[in-house]
């Protein structure tokens, strides 16, 4: 099995997959008489299809157990779906190019505890990868009718070691 390498989570290496969700100076600007910094549009949601509605969850992941195999990827054909941290504690992001509709060799970024991220729609990624502890994410994402869920499983599983936090 191939041994996936743990990049840090930033905002270029993550483009082709969505957004990075966080502080950036660039986007600041005060509001509330000056009392408050608005980072602004740090990502959008998506949310396709008639009957469609953008939500918002809390997902309390577990922790992953390393050597971690990553068998399979998913993606949302109808909605974007972000996820930030809310437990103070950094968190796996996996995700892969679409190649030929089938997700390619999965990226694996280390994001910080205030890092989220947002998954553009149809973005192929694993899913929750909390660590250490239970975490708690407030988790953007699309309702409504459809299937907003498609699956890969991989012939052969890739494997992540245990991250150095
Ligand atoms: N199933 C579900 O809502 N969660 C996944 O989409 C995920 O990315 O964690
Ligand atoms: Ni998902």
């Amino acid at each position: 099995m191939s041994q996936l390498d743990i990049l840090p989570l930033t905002k270029s290496a993550f483009a082709p997959f969505g957004d990075v969700i966080e502080a950036d100076p660039a986007t600041m600007r005060y509001i509330n008489n000056g009392t408050t910094e608005r980072f602004h549009a740090l990502a959008a949601a998506e949310a396709v299809g008639e009957g469609a509605r953008v939500i918002i969850n809390v997902f309390r992941g577990q922790p992953r157990v390393f050597p971690y195999k990553i068998g399979m990827m998913e993606r949302h054909p109808f909605g974007s779906q972000s996820f930030s941290p809310i437990s103070g504690r950094p968190y796996l992001v996996v995700v892969a190019q679409d190649e030929g509709g089938l997700p390619g060799r999965p990226r694996v970024f280390l994001a910080r505890c205030d890092q989220g991220v947002n998954y553009r729609r149809n973005v192929w990624h694993h899913p929750l990868m909390a660590l250490s502890a239970v975490s708690d994410f407030l988790v953007v994402d699309r309702d409504g009718p459809g299937i907003n869920l498609e699956e890969y499983f991989f012939e052969t599983p890739y494997i992540i070691s245990e991250p150095s936090l």
